[in-house]
């Protein structure tokens, strides 16, 4: 095993790699130290700043070998998933930026090609990389570019993602583009990687395959190969490259590789550490009210059924994994199936609840409208990491679910504001037997209980001023700056009312009847702006003929940085101070 340098030996090799062309230049025997050297800068930067710690721990030989063996960025080099790129971040000149990982304005977590001409596929969301490589591939050969290489590293975990499967259907018909596509294989995704592909991949490394599935599809194979072995890696690949047609490598290596806390670490071999100085918690995290109260919906429902895709602690269902083994299906990072999947499961007699992270059920969104709305299929979507996330940037934030699902005939989409509500909401979803329920929150802890004081149908009143011709309406855990802001416009002599929508579609009667008795109205929504909650308030109370003034507020129409929640949500108005600010202005306008 490959120990790790002590914190305080001065590393010698790391500082000098401006770039690949540096790595290339150094003697066969200073890498083992290299590699010690980025191991330690890994662990000591990583679980200062916070980040996916045990994915580039155990891609630190193998990302050597492939900037020694191939020359980025003449060669296109990308990665699946993205979040494994540190090392290839350190060895393309950006080793002293690891202070600012995932900050405002510092280094992503991800491939980002502002920061460098190395970084080619941005998103972090599986199993796209292939994809990405075969489009390239086929850009290089249209422009008589054919020595120049294209290699994508693809996780064990992306592989079970099914657009991996249609790139390398495509990429192994095109014997004149020699992609190389570097499987690295650690036998975890979160957890054990999900499926029978694991079970092909254990019997490849352990030389009883009956057959070999790429060989099959018709790609040469190399390998399996240790992934830490700097030698055999470089040799892997060096046979890779001069095959000169489609070849897939088969790496194997460890998440954690190197540093026993993750290599012991059974839970997800410290896929994700958080930074050494997190805020104190507000209240118990959203995900573990949900995983609560879904292991009491459990118990008393036995036709409740749970999916995940890759996910299953993330998302809050290991309690209910571990009481109702039968009742728990992790499908793989394959979003996709795990909609349709559960439209089976619902059509044939069970209520599945998906917990999906909000920006990854996006790509199921073809299978959400005809698969499940379509055939009023009773499944619930629980989409956690809904709105503003924070340090994982553009790819992470959740603020297009409520625009998605207000295209869905008959989808119901609920958003707590507190834990109480959580309960609430969650118990009112399932039991909807008669088309697609979501429940959506964010990522982090939730907030105090806010009590109600009215009803207006569905939705809840938590501020009520007799003379108040100003009504803010914010989703879900936004009326916690919303009553927040109320309270400091009390003090400026300008009374409004609070409501909490709790439904954001269909939108109540009732709600909108009321909303409309005011002179304005605010929405109030971590949410992209076409499509939000505001456009519907806005298209019921036109069609009511109100005269109500409504202001949507929402995060802008783009894509949004990384930051912390906190400062991503002042940046753009939607804390206490800043709705104050902008109904002040408004009032006094
Ligand atoms: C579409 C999508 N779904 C879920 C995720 C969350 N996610 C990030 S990394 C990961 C596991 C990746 O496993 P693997 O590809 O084997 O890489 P490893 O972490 O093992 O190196 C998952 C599920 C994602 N990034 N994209
Ligand atoms: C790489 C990836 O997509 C996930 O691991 C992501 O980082 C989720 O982060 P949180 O679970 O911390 O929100
Ligand atoms: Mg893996």
């Amino acid at each position: 095993m490959s120990t790790v340098l002590g914190a305080d030996a001065a590393a010698r090799f790391l500082p000098g790699l401006r770039g690949p062309e540096d790595l290339r230049g150094l003697p066969a025997d200073a890498l083992p130290t290299l590699a010690e050297e980025i191991r330690a800068e890994l662990i000591r930067q990583v679980c200062r700043t916070g980040g996916h710690l045990g994915p580039n721990l155990g891609v630190v030989e193998l990302t050597i070998a492939v900037h020694r063996i191939f020359q980025s960025p003449a060669d296109a080099i990308v990665w699946d998933t993205g979040h494994q790129a540190y090392v290839h971040k350190m060895l393309t000149g950006r080793w002293d930026s690891f202070d600012t990982l995932r900050q405002a304005g510092g280094l992503s977590g991800y491939p980002n090609r502002v920061e460098s001409t190395h970084d080619l596929v941005e998103n972090s969301h599986a199993s796209t990389a292939l994809g990405h490589a075969d489009g390239i591939a086929k850009a290089f050969e249209l422009a008589g570019n054919r020595g120049r290489r294209v290699v994508a590293i693809v996780g064990d975990g992306a592989l079970t993602g099914g657009m991996c499967w249609e790139a390398l259907n495509n990429l192994a018909a095109a014997p004149s583009r020699p992609v190389v596509v570097v499987l690295n294989d650690n036998g975890r995704s979160y957890e054990p990687t999900a499926g029978y592909l694991p079970r092909h991949l254990r019997q490849l490394r352990d030389n009883v395959a009956r057959g070999n599935l790429f060989e099959d599809l018709g790609f040469a194979y190399v390998g399996p190969v240790d992934g830490h072995d700097l030698a055999a890696m470089e040799g892997a690949l060096r046979a890779a490259a001069v095959l000169r047609r489609p070849v897939v490598v088969h790496c194997v290596t460890t998440k954690g590789k190197g540093y026993r806390a993750a290599e012991d670490d059974e839970a997800d071999r410290m896929h994700t550490v958080s930074p050494a100085a997190s805020s104190a918690a507000s209240g118990p995290s959203w995900t573990s009210v949900f995983g609560d109260v879904m292991l009491e919906i459990g118990r008393q429902r036995p036709d409740v059924v749970a999916i995940t895709a890759a996910m299953l602690r993330p998302t809050g269902l290991h309690p209910f994994a571990l009481e109702f083994p039968d009742r728990i299906f992790d499908v793989g990072i394959a979003e996709q199936h795990a909609v349709v999947s559960a439209a089976g499961l619902a059509g044939a007699g069970m209520h599945p609840v998906v917990a999906i992270y909000s920006t990854f059920l996006n790509r199921a969104f073809d299978q959400v409208l005809m698969d499940t709305a379509l055939h009023h299929a009773p499944v619930t979507f629980v989409l956690d990491r809904a709105g503003i996330t924070g340090p994982d940037g553009p790819s992470h934030h959740g603020m297009w679910d409520v625009g998605l699902f207000g295209l869905v005939p008959g989808a119901r989409v609920a958003a707590p504001r507190d834990p109480e509500q959580l309960r609430i909401l969650l118990r009112e979803c399932v039991a909807c037997d008669d088309g697609p329920t979501v429940l959506r929150f964010p990522r982090g802890d939730s907030g105090r209980t806010l009590a109600s004081v009215g009803r207006w149908g569905s939705a809840s009143v938590l501020r009520a001023e007799p003379d108040a011709q100003i009504l803010l309406l914010p989703v879900g855990p936004l009326a916690e700056a919303a009553v927040d802001a109320a309270d400091q416009l009390r003090r400026h002599g300008v009374p409004v009312v609070v409501a909490d929508p709790r439904w954001l579609q269909p939108l109540d009667p009732a709600l909108v009847q009321a909303a409309g008795r005011f002179r304005t109205v605010f929405t109030i929504e971590d949410n992209a702006p076409s499509g939000s909650f505001g456009d519907a308030l806005a298209r019921e109370l036109r069609q009511a003929g109100a005269t109500t003034h409504l202001h949507s507020l929402t995060l802008p129409a783009d894509f949004v940085p990384a930051s912390s929640r906190k400062d991503l949500l002042h940046t753009y108005g939607l804390d206490a101070d800043g709705l104050a600010q902008t109904v002040l202005t408004t009032a006094r306008g």
